[in-house]
């Protein structure tokens, strides 16, 4: 179980999360929404503590990640996997080196550093990216793929750290529909076959309804839905998504809801 208490970041005099308290049971998909400038990013990034709180605790299976340093919070960061929108892997290594850099944590270092991996932890790696039917461009440089199948990689890469947890920042913000759907397929995938946690953040509210089965909607850093997608009347994703404003000055609303930045 995932647990946020008070969750608080500000910078300056902008409050970016303010007061954020939920939990995630283990194995749920959850959808993060909610228009640019939300609080979205900063809520996963808190999470992974890649931004500290200003105020609140983080608590996983009871354990504080709000205090951990050193080892114990890079094992937290195997833990809690990260998928950006762009991708974050290295271009100019080969798909299989990149998803190698996931089992890290797992292999002594010098094997890593020297190139030699263990052969069960290729294997690993191997299944992972067959499991996204990318298998066949293991030896291929990273750089050269598409930006679909380039996060599919950081998400096979993501899967073999063996998470509890996997937090996706805008994972198909930069992809087309068709991509979109095949990495979105492959988040909803781990969560179904190994039951791990997904966090995701998502501007499409329809790819949001179609895949995850808890939507939580932040507005100005707060927490404003949190429910499933069938909660989510047209009424209340206009007030979290501000359509109301452009009804209010005469512009048409988005026919397909859609949240617009
Ligand atoms: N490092 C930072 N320094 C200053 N302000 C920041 C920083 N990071 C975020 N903010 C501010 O915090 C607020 C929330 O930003 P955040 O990126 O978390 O929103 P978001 O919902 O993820 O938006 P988007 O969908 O556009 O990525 C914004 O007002 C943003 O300008």
């Amino acid at each position: 179980m995932l647990e946020l208490q008070g969750l608080t970041r500000r910078f300056g005099a902008v409050t970016a999360v303010d007061g954020v308290s939920l939990r995630v049971p283990d194995g749920q998909l959850v959808g993060i929404i909610g228009r640019s400038g939300a609080g979205k990013s900063t809520l996963l990034r808190m999470i992974n503590r890649l931004c500290d709180p200003s105020a609140g605790r983080i608590l996983h299976d009871g354990r504080d990640i709000t205090t951990l340093r050193g080892q114990a919070l890079r094992h937290w960061r195997t833990d809690c996997a990260m998928i950006f929108q762009q991708f974050n892997l290295v271009p100019r290594l080969d798909v299989m080196t990149n998803v190698l850099v996931g089992r890290l944590n797992h292999v002594p270092a010098w094997r890593s550093l020297a190139g030699f991996w263990p052969e069960a932890d290729r294997a690993i790696a191997l299944s992972a990216l067959t499991q996204f039917d990318i298998g066949q461009l293991a030896a291929q440089q990273a750089g050269s793929l598409s930006g679909g199948q380039q996060q599919r990689v950081a998400i096979a890469r993501a899967l073999v750290q063996e998470p509890a947890v996997i937090l996706a920042d805008e994972p198909v913000a930069s992809l087309d529909p068709r991509n979109a759907q095949l990495v979105m397929d492959a988040l909803a995938e781990i969560n179904r076959n190994y039951g791990i946690t997904v966090l995701v953040n998502i501007h499409s509210l329809d790819l949001a309804r179609q895949y995850c089965g808890r939507l939580i909607g932040l507005a100005a850093g707060q927490l404003v839905f949190d429910g499933p997608p069938e909660a989510l009347t047209q009424d209340a994703a206009r007030r979290l998504y501000g359509l109301e404003a452009a009804e209010a000055t005469g512009a048409e609303a988005a026919p397909r809801l859609y949240a617009v930045a």
